[in-house]
């Protein structure tokens, strides 16, 4: 991928406690691109956005974003560090208690001490760009499970943030709502000029609007490519995965040690 490289991850392995979660991991995401990150339950793609955002830090390797390495910012570098970027996780929550409007607001009163007239245009702007100006007064209740998510990515895009971080965000959408925050996710960081990493199971509607995806496998990245180069790739793995076959090269069932019949405490048939 291209050499100026707004997030690279060197050789990262990360446990927890002494469980290994992510082992060798490198990567690298130029600036401005929207990237996928796929895998199985559990391979380890949360815990990635969890260390580039700076929540844990790697044993071993390290982390860039935008040249400066987060497993060794200090509190200080790393609230600068969140402040430049937005997180989208799966359902969004919005604050129940809070109006559309205060809840887009809320970054913006809680990190800058802009005055409230321009706070005001700047959330309906954001309510614009997702296409929902007009439902400031409304409470997150009176919204649909789509415009509550599309808020919620107003709200996460308040302070044109240079890198969002989306964890699983169609889950939950029915596919109309899907596709629209699919085409905003793209058209946002298009227009922002924003490098987003996006988590996700959904495959089909994310080669639609990634440049590049990772496929997570036991903690490492076992495949990676374009949109087309994943679409005919002849990888049996990638084949399943694309296809969202239940079995193939990646098992359905866990490998247990003993047979169904072991564990009842039956003979087994010759
Ligand atoms: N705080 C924690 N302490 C201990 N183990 C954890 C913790 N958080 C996650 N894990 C474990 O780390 C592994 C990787 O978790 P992670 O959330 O990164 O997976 P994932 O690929 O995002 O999975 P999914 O698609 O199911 O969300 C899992 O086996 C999980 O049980």
């Amino acid at each position: 991928m291209s050499s100026d490289s707004f997030i690279t991850l060197r050789n990262v392995s990360f446990a927890y406690n002494d469980r290994p979660i992510l082992q060798d991991v490198s990567l690298s995401i130029p600036r401005g691109k929207l990237v996928a990150i796929m895998g199985g339950s559990g391979s380890g793609k949360t815990t990635l956005l969890r260390l580039i955002s700076g929540q844990i830090r790697a044993q071993h390797g390290e982390v860039l974003v935008d040249g400066r390495d987060v497993g060794h910012m200090n509190n200080s570098e790393l609230y600068q560090h969140r402040r430049r970027m937005g997180m989208l996780f799966q359902f969004g929550a919005l604050f129940t208690d809070l109006s559309v409007f205060d809840n887009v607001a809320f970054p913006l009163r809680e990190l800058t001490r802009l005055p409230e007239s321009v706070i005001a245009d700047l959330v309906l702007l954001k309510l614009s760009a997702v296409g929902l100006r007009g439902t400031e007064r409304l409470m997150p209740a009176e919204l649909s499970g789509g415009m509550a998510r599309r808020i919620a990515l107003a709200r996460a895009m308040a302070l044109d943030p240079q890198l969002m971080l989306y964890d699983e965000p169609f889950t939950g959408l029915d596919p109309i709502s899907l596709g629209t925050i699919a085409l905003l996710i793209k058209k946002l960081n298009d227009a922002l000029g924003t490098t987003s990493i996006m988590v996700t199971h959904d495959v089909h509607k994310s080669l639609d609007i990634v440049d590049h995806v990772y496929f997570v496998a036991n903690g490492r990245i076992v495949a990676e490519g374009t949109p087309d180069e994943v679409r005919h790739a002849e990888s049996p793995w990638l084949a399943q995965f694309v296809a969202g076959e239940p079995d193939g090269p990646v098992h359905f069932a866990y490998p247990a040690s003993t047979s169904l019949a072991q564990s009842f405490g039956l003979r087994e048939q010759a």
